[in-house]
């Protein structure tokens, strides 16, 4: 019998992707963008001196291979490093860049439709979507209504949406309905009732996930908290998470991992900030059942780093990423596989605020040492399913 450890660094590209330049930021395309290697050349000329200084320093990632793995993706050399582990890059073949698409084809399923994207004009959504919102919320209307930054949109309409009580409303370059709400004066019960009733009509219309946004505090000092809730669409097949029950074993959710798959084929998760996450996962290193996957995603390189643009940060982020992932890699047990990946990149140093278009790293600590090549995401499903012992669907062939 055996463990696995799917970890999913959130937005943790590695450039090269060969469809790049078929996906935007702006008007400009993502052709060239590398979230590792822009951030290890940052840090090397001095440019992500906040809060942190110097070269890039990622010792663990390093010694399963990551360095390896970017210049594999994108024939970048930035670091260095011999690998110990199993080192690849995986491309992805779904028609979106965004965190649902990347980790359901990491899980053995690519996405078979194109997504609903929102135009970016002013309004971006439709009356009868607009009057449904305002219909569930109980208002007169919505504020918002546009493309935004999540932050700088309650900064600018959080006091007006105390005021009237209007929802939030903005989208994204992403297949996305935000809506964010004041915790205090709206509330979090009803704002996540909102978003639960609202999401069959936005599915039907193939956006991805109704997310929601609570935020509290005084105009001036308006912060988003960690009640977010994203609403899902159904996967279209039975996943690796799937897969695994179907075989009996225990699927572990840590962090965003439950909202992504709607539960589906996911036993338990336990959420929080990154740092509660990794002592969450730390705890199922010790704790997990033999036969069982943890499923792991760590969002705020993303969410706080990535979309901020925001170097400095997306480093930092890094190096205490590394620091940890090296002590759970030595608590492994005998038989354990811990794999880290990555659903999409997130360059900060590139144009926009959204998500790039790259491959992904591939590395697994406990199996070994050793180049496993070019690879598609779904191939890292059936990788798992193999070390499992568990039937695998889908296109996707074992790397070991
Ligand atoms: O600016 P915020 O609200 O963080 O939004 C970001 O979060 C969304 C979901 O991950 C993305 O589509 C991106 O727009
Ligand atoms: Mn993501
Ligand atoms: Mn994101």
């Amino acid at each position: 019998m055996s463990r696995a450890f799917l970890v999913v660094m959130d937005s943790v590209g590695i450039g090269g992707a060969p469809d790049a330049a078929d996906f935007f930021n702006g008007d400009r395309p993502d052709a060239g963008a590398n979230t590792l290697a822009h951030i290890a050349q940052a840090c090397t000329e001095g440019r992500a001196e906040v809060g942190r200084s110097g070269p890039l320093h990622l010792p663990n990632l390093c010694a399963l291979g990551l360095w390896a793995a970017v210049e594999l993706a994108s024939g970048e050399t930035a670091l260095g490093g011999v690998p110990g582990g199993l080192w690849g890059a995986a491309s992805e073949t779904s028609p979106g860049k965004d965190t649902p698409t990347g980790h359901w084809e990491l899980a053995g399923v690519p996405v078979p439709w194109d997504w609903h994207y929102f135009p970016e004009t002013t309004p971006a959504f439709p009356d009868d979507l607009v009057a449904e919102v305002c219909r569930l919320a109980g208002t007169e209307g919505i504020l918002g209504n546009v493309h935004a930054s999540g932050t700088e949109i309650i900064a600018r309409l959080g006091a007006e949406h105390v005021a009237t009580g209007w929802p939030i409303c903005y989208t994204s370059a992403d297949s996305v309905f935000q809506i964010a709400a004041h915790e205090d004066s709206f509330g979090n019960d009803r704002l996540q009732k909102l978003a639960r009733d609202l999401s069959p009509m936005l599915h039907a219309m193939k956006v991805g996930r109704v997310i929601t946004r609570p935020f509290v505090g005084d105009a001036g000092s308006f912060a988003r908290t960690a009640n977010r809730r994203d609403y899902a669409m159904a996967l279209p097949s039975p996943s690796l998470c799937d897969w695994v029950q179907a075989a009996g074993g225990s699927v572990h959710g840590v962090g965003k991992i439950g909202d992504i798959f709607s539960m589906q084929g996911i036993d338990d998760v336990v959420k929080g900030d990154d740092a509660a996450l990794m002592d969450q996962l730390d705890r199922l290193v010790e704790e997990a059942e033999e036969g069982s996957l943890t499923f792991a995603n760590f969002v705020e390189f993303d969410s706080l780093y990535g979309h901020r643009r925001d170097i400095s940060g997306y480093a930092r982020a890094l190096e205490w990423f590394d620091a940890r992932i090296g002590t759970v890699i030595g608590r492994l047990k005998k038989g354990d596989m811990l794999l880290l990946t990555a659903d999409h990149g997130n360059d900060p140093s590139w144009f926009g605020n959204d998500h790039t278009r790259e491959r992904v790293p591939v590395l697994i600590a406990g199996l070994g040492a050793g180049a496993l090549g070019l690879c598609q995401f779904s191939d890292i499903a059936a990788t798992v399913a193999r070390h499992l012992g568990v039937a695998a669907q889908g296109p996707g062939r074992s790397l070991i």
